[in-house]
């Protein structure tokens, strides 16, 4: 990519998945160029950045669209219109990891298409997305996926408290949720965007069906899925190691990193 020609990208939120894909963006990748981050709490934010090696301002989210050509999600769900809805707005791509929420905003994409925005969903914590995105231009039959997580990686889902779970007594593993990915992912806000993620890859989040199993026997944030198509079976697992965020694997801000990538290399592998 010729000189001052990058695509400008802005990170909101700088925890676990976003002070990672910051400190990658500042070490320098061709194409890219950190321009902005935004967090809760502004100052720790730039006490955070301030040892990059190009200084980068910490800006409201709503200003991220003034200075970005990408705005990368990566703050929790209670956030997700503030940032989403400038980006969309002003016709930039965005990039959300809190794909839970999307779910019940799909007004977004339409939002996006008058406006020239694109929405466009990091594989994450996940993975075969491109084989999902694929089996789907066929016929899915049925898309599940199971999670299984430490217990402590599900701690503080507001669905525990509605069914008076509670996850630090889990002694054996134990599978507290059955339903739709839709289901899951609003009672589990944090945990399962993964399955959003997949719902949206294949047959949509009310026939995409999610299993969550706490359990104390794994260490990883593991997810299995299996999606039957009228031209492939599909059974893929992924064992993720947690970050400082338990609820979160590292691979997350990785996989984002490649998205990027992707955007501007001249060489893109996969879907
Ligand atoms: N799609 C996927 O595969 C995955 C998605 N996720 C989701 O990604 C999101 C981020 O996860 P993770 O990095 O682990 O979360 P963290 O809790 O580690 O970090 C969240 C960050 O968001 C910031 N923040 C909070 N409120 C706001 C706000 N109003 N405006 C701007 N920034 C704000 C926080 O600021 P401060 O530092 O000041 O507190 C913090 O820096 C979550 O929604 C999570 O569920 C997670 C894993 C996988
Ligand atoms: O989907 C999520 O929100 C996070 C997750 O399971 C993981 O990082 O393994």
């Amino acid at each position: 990519m010729a000189a001052g020609t990058e695509l400008r990208v802005a990170v909101a939120g700088l925890g676990a998945i976003g002070f990672e894909i910051a400190k990658r963006l500042d070490a320098g990748i061709p194409g890219l160029w950190l321009t902005a981050v935004s967090a809760r709490d502004r100052e720790g934010a730039a006490r955070r950045v301030a040892g990059f090696s190009q200084p980068v301002p910490v800006m409201a989210v709503e200003e991220l669209p003034d200075v970005a050509d990408v705005v990368v999600e990566c703050a929790p769900k209670a956030a997700f219109a503030q940032i989403l809805e400038p980006a969309i707005a002003a016709g930039r791509i965005v990039m959300p990891l809190s794909v839970g929420a999307l779910l019940d905003r799909m007004d977004l994409v339409e939002r996006a298409r008058e406006t020239g925005a694109r929405i466009i969903v990091p594989t994450g914590a996940l993975l075969g997305l491109d084989a999902v995105r694929a089996a789907a231009e066929g016929t899915i039959a049925t898309a599940t996926i199971v999670t299984r997580k430490p217990p402590r990686g599900l701690a503080g889902a507001p669905y525990l408290d509605q069914h008076g779970i509670d996850v630090g007594a889990i002694t054996v593993p134990t599978k507290i949720f059955d339903g739709s990915a839709r289901d899951g992912a609003r009672g589990f806000p944090a945990n399962v965007n993964v399955a959003a993620a997949l719902s949206l890859a294949g047959i949509g989040p009310d026939r995409t069906r999610l299993e969550i199993w706490a359990d104390p026997t794994v260490t990883r944030n593991t997810h299995t899925i299996v999606v039957d198509a009228d031209s492939a079976r599909l059974t893929m697992t992924i064992e993720n190691i947690p970050s400082e965020n338990p609820r979160t694997g590292r691979i997350t801000a990785l996989s984002v990193i490649a998205a990027l990538r992707g955007l501007v290399a001249p060489l893109k592998v996969g879907t």
